[in-house]
């Protein structure tokens, strides 16, 4: 199979690494990735299980055309560049070509719907992160779950290479409660964000632990109202991980260790894009939470201040680096 993917940064260059050893892979990517590979003639990929390999036959480039001859295509961009991805995938792929399209949140989607193209919406269940010199580190464990529209070959291959690094692919047909179970875990992007530490740093701190199950609350209200019944993605029940991240510190380690494999420096990819003075996908993430609940009833106020947070560090007008106190502090009393 000839695969291209879309936007090669951290998700996209690990899966389309993993894929190379049985297929063909193109990654599109920028320049900086191109060099990065030119100079090391590899990509390197660890993760915290210890697994170190590394990947040659690869075809790295800053060009679109190789869209042309996808089989399928990856499309691995942030949320914010998936309307610049879908221009190219119109310009240059066939229209036949699944897109296999890997953001977090909700509505990125929306704006494939204009083509042609199969768009089949699918989740990553672990952290990556990029380390340089074409180093990516997968810091924590999970799969990568698409919907049933996929064909069913192209699935089969999937798991068959995911499987290979210890990590399962599988279909569903109901993605749309798939995607809100993804999005309860990824509702701690921003608290992680604002906090300025690793992630287990992070949920090893009962208020920002607070703060994240006021969040999923909100989010459970919704889905509650909506009928919509969560896959388990964790070890616990979605509706019982708010209570869980209420338990002391101590009671919190001994769940937590049974429930996540966790590299101690993994942080959120939202973390990643403040770190780097870019925009986050925040508005498909607490901000989709904010619409849902707008849109149905349910006030949503945590995911509000914790949207209105990340936009002010997004335009500088506040650092991050919130403390837990802080951050209660911001949603006991909202300034609107
Ligand atoms: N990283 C993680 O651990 C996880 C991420 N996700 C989700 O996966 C998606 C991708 O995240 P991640 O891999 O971290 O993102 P990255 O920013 O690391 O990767 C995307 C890369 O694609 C580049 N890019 C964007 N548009 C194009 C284009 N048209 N042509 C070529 N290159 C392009 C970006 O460059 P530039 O920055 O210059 O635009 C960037 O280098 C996100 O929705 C994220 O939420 C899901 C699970 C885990
Ligand atoms: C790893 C995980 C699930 C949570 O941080 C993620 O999706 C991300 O970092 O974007």
């Amino acid at each position: 199979m000839n695969v291209v993917v879309l936007g090669a940064g951290a998700v996209g260059c690990y899966l389309g690494a993993v894929l190379s050893n049985q297929h063909s892979v193109t990654l599109i990517g920028r320049e900086k990735l191109v060099n990065e590979f030119n100079q090391n003639k590899r990509l390197q990929l660890t993760d915290y299980e210890g697994r170190n390999s590394d990947f040659c036959e690869l075809t790295v480039t800053d060009q679109p055309d190789s869209l042309a001859a996808a089989d399928l295509i990856l499309l691995t961009v942030k949320c914010l560049s998936v309307h610049e991805a879908a221009h190219q995938i119109q310009a240059f792929a066939a229209d036949t070509t699944p897109v296999l399209c890997l953001q977090n949140g909700i509505g990125s989607d929306d704006m494939l719907r204009h083509l042609n193209n199969p768009i089949i919406r699918g989740t990553v269940g672990f952290n990556v992160a990029p380390m340089g010199r074409g180093v990516f580190h997968r810091g924590t464990e999970g799969d990568v779950r698409a919907e049933a529209s996929l064909p069913q070959h192209i699935a089969d291959s999937l798991n068959l290479a995911f499987l290979s690094m210890g990590f399962p692919f599988s279909t569903t047909r109901d993605f749309e409660a798939l995607q809100w179970a993804k999005l309860q875990l990824n509702l701690n992007n921003a608290i992680n964000a604002l906090s300025d530490k690793p992630l287990k740093q992070e949920l090893e701190t009962l208020g920002y632990r607070r703060v994240l199950s006021m969040a999923m609350s909100e989010l459970m209200a919704i889905v509650r109202q909506e009928r919509i019944r969560l896959p388990k993605l964790t070890k616990l029940p979605p509706s019982w991980i708010p209570l869980s991240l209420r338990i002391p510190d101590s009671w919190f380690r001994k769940v937590a260790s049974s429930m996540l494999a966790i590299d101690p420096q993994a942080r959120s990819s939202m973390w990643e894009d403040l770190n780097n003075q870019r925009m986050t996908e925040i508005d498909y993430l607490n901000g989709a939470v904010v619409r849902a609940g707008r849109d149905v009833g349910i006030p949503t106020p945590v995911n509000r201040v914790l949207v209105r947070l990340i936009k002010e560090i997004e335009s500088g007008r506040r650092q991050p680096g919130l403390s837990s106190e802080e951050l209660l502090h911001e949603i006991r009393h909202p300034t609107y």
